[in-house]
């Protein structure tokens, strides 16, 4: 009987919202094994990732050295991967190590331009290494977008609203860009006017993105993570709303996504890509 190696897992932001979570739900599995945590945060640097997530001592003290733990990683008989929810400005960099290291990311962090997932869609491709990239680990804000899509077909007026905790960095959301970027591209152009216009305070409307669709940005704290993309027509208004009220509800799309990228040879944006 052939037993499979358990995959290395290194998190990093492992003190942070996110993290802790994914601690919790990969330090229970008997198919992964959490070979390093990382956080920049000094306040957590040496402390043991079990006792900062709340989930018991780990033996796993975090560091702040993503190269180092990197090459932990390489040490195991099966490839790593590394899960990444840290923050938009050191995410482009953290994906370009691990896919150096041959480590496989699976990105939560939002805030990646196009241009630069488009250059770490290239350099994965020539590694020949898996990625995967996802704005949204719900499977709740998976079926919403794809009903977002199929009403796409009937309605020519949608604009979306995402509502976040004040904590948040980007703005729009990387899951309101994703829902933006699946209602594009279909043959349709949104919203077109009838009157002419004047925005009399700047940014009143929105952001624009893909087809003429505007996205509104809420922070306020309270929130945790909401969006609704709501649909217009003459007489009648159609609204999807998803709203996450704990930050668990991302682990089981995060443990598929650990899973399948070890199937990968290359970046995948998107949840709905693998499920
Ligand atoms: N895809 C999805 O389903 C979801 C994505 N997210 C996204 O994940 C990201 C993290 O969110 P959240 O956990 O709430 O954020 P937090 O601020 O709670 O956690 C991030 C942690 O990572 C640390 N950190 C930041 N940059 C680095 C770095 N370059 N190297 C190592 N550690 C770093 C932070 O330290 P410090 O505090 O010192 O900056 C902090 O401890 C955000 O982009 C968010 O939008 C969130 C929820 C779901
Ligand atoms: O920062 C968050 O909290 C979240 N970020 C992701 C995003 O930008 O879409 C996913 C979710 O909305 C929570």
């Amino acid at each position: 009987m052939t037993t499979e190696s358990p995959i290395p897992v290194v998190v990093n932001g492992a003190a942070g919202k996110m993290g802790r979570e994914v601690i919790k739900a990969v330090s229970g599995l008997s198919d992964m094994m959490l070979v390093g945590a990382v956080d920049r945060n000094p306040q957590y640097r040496g402390q043991d990732v079990g006792e900062v997530a709340g989930c018991g001592p780990l033996e796993i003290p975090i560091v702040d050295d993503l190269q180092s733990i990197l090459v932990l990683a390489t040490q195991e008989k099966v490839q790593g991967v590394m899960v990444d929810f840290t923050h938009p400005d050191g995410v482009y960099e953290n994906v370009r190590s691990a896919i150096a290291y041959g480590v496989r990311p699976v990105v939560g962090t939002t805030g990646l331009t196009t241009e630069k997932l488009q250059d770490l869609a290239e350099f994965a491709e020539k590694a020949s290494t898996g990625c995967l990239v996802i704005p949204n680990f719900s499977i709740g804000m998976v079926l919403l977008q794809q009903a977002a899509v199929q009403a796409s077909q009937y309605f020519d007026h949608v604009e979306i609203i995402e509502l976040h905790h004040n904590q948040k960095a980007d703005a729009p959301s990387g899951t309101a860009i994703k829902t933006a970027q699946m209602l594009s591209g279909l043959g349709k152009t949104y919203n077109p006017a009838s009157v002419v216009e004047k925005e009399t305070i700047p940014g009143a409307k929105g952001g624009l993105v893909g087809d003429n669709i505007r996205i509104h940005s809420v922070r306020l704290p309270g929130l945790i993570a909401h969006q609704e993309v709501i649909f217009g027509a003459q007489g009648e208004i159609y609204t999807l709303r998803h709203d996450t009220s704990d930050r668990s509800c991302y682990m089981a799309g995060v443990l598929l996504c650990i899973r399948k990228v070890t199937q990968l040879q290359s970046l995948v944006y998107g949840l709905e890509k693998i499920l």
